[in-house]
């Protein structure tokens, strides 16, 4: 295990930040702590980086204690999401920091950058300032920066939280193949739920300094422990009490077994997929719910506004939760 955080408590004054946590981090492995904001991500990763002491509980590093040691001797590399670079220094020279304070003999420091920007993409940039790179760029700098003295553990505070959508979902490709390439235990921040199923491989959420649930993505997205989870993790929508995907959904014509009467309020079609929405007329009176449909099923069942159809959740699925 790369990373055991036993029983952490931390309060700042009367809040109570972080209750009772215990995570273990695999070595090698790319973990999100995935949660809404205020919900302690934040205070955990500093926690793991020694930039907080927390109030009980301990932090075991590749086997070591290290609940005490100061965060220059717990061998993390972490970057943060406004990333400040050495202004006066170039690409190759920030990157070259780690090592220099190191005393690794120059040709070794050579050879050592040189393989990192190879990595992030940036070879072509070594001599460049951080202000002639764009957002994206200063944030892989800032990776092969952390990367630089072979740290047993990277932290990553939402690198991309301060990029726009489009590099952001580049970066995250990028930091999946990074990983990929070099194994190095990963721990990252976000409260976007799709970036922690597209590049984790676990998933640990938390909230209300609790965690709620940790998993790979898909045993959380199918096996969700409660309905916050499963509400946090994708769209939800309730039919009878029971809290589903609205891909699961089923919409007929005719009524069968288990079905609801419901009314077609709206059908929104956004390319490919198909946003049903429709009252549904329950034991507890009427319910606004709603479905996401290939464009296919709606037309072979001729789906339009006002049309009256039956509802259920589909037979096979793997997840609901009974909320009512
Ligand atoms: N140094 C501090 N002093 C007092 N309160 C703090 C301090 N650091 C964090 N907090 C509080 O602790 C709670 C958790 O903060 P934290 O930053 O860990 O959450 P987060 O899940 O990372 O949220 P976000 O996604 O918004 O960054 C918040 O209510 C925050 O205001």
């Amino acid at each position: 295990m790369a990373i055991e955080i036993r029983g952490v408590n931390k309060s700042f004054g009367d809040a109570a930040v972080l209750r009772d946590v215990s995570v273990d981090v695999t070595s090698g492995s790319l973990t999100a702590l995935l949660g809404p904001s205020g919900g302690g991500k934040s205070t955990l990763l500093r926690v793991i980086a020694g930039l907080e002491r927390p109030d009980s509980g301990q932090v075991v590093i590749s086997g070591r204690d290290a609940t005490r040691l100061p965060p220059q001797r717990r061998d993390v590399g972490f970057v943060f999401q406004h990333y400040a670079a050495f202004k006066h220094m170039t690409v190759f020279e920030n990157v070259a920091f780690g090592l220099r304070i190191r005393k690794r003999p120059k040709d070794e420091i050579k050879k050592r950058v040189g393989e990192l920007l190879d990595l992030v993409h940036l070879d072509q940039f070594a001599e460049r300032y951080p202000a002639q790179l764009s957002g994206g760029q200063r944030q892989r700098m800032a990776l092969a920066r952390a990367l630089a003295v072979d740290p047993e553990v990277l932290l990553l505070d939402e690198p991309f939280g301060a990029l726009d959508a489009q590099v952001r979902k580049e970066l995250r490709a990028w930091l999946r193949r990074l990983h990929d390439e070099v194994h190095v235990t990963t721990v990252f921040v976000t409260h976007d739920q799709e970036e922690a199923i597209e590049v984790a491989d676990t998933i640990v959420l938390l909230a209300d300094g609790v965690v709620q649930q940790q998993g790979a993505p898909a045993e959380i997205y199918d096996n969700p422990a409660s309905p916050f989870v499963m509400r946090f993790l994708g769209p939800v929508t309730e039919i009878d009490g029971r809290l589903i995907r609205p891909h699961d959904v089923e919409i007929r014509t005719e009524p069968g077994e288990g079905t609801s009467p419901a009314v077609i309020t709206r059908v929104v079609r956004l390319g490919f997929e198909v946003r049903v929405e429709f009252t549904v007329r329950g034991a507890e009176g009427e319910q606004a719910a709603w479905a996401q449909l290939t464009r296919e099923t709606v037309e072979r069942i001729a789906i339009e506004e006002g049309a009256e159809v039956h509802v259920r959740p589909r037979p096979a699925i793997k997840h609901s939760i009974q909320i009512a």
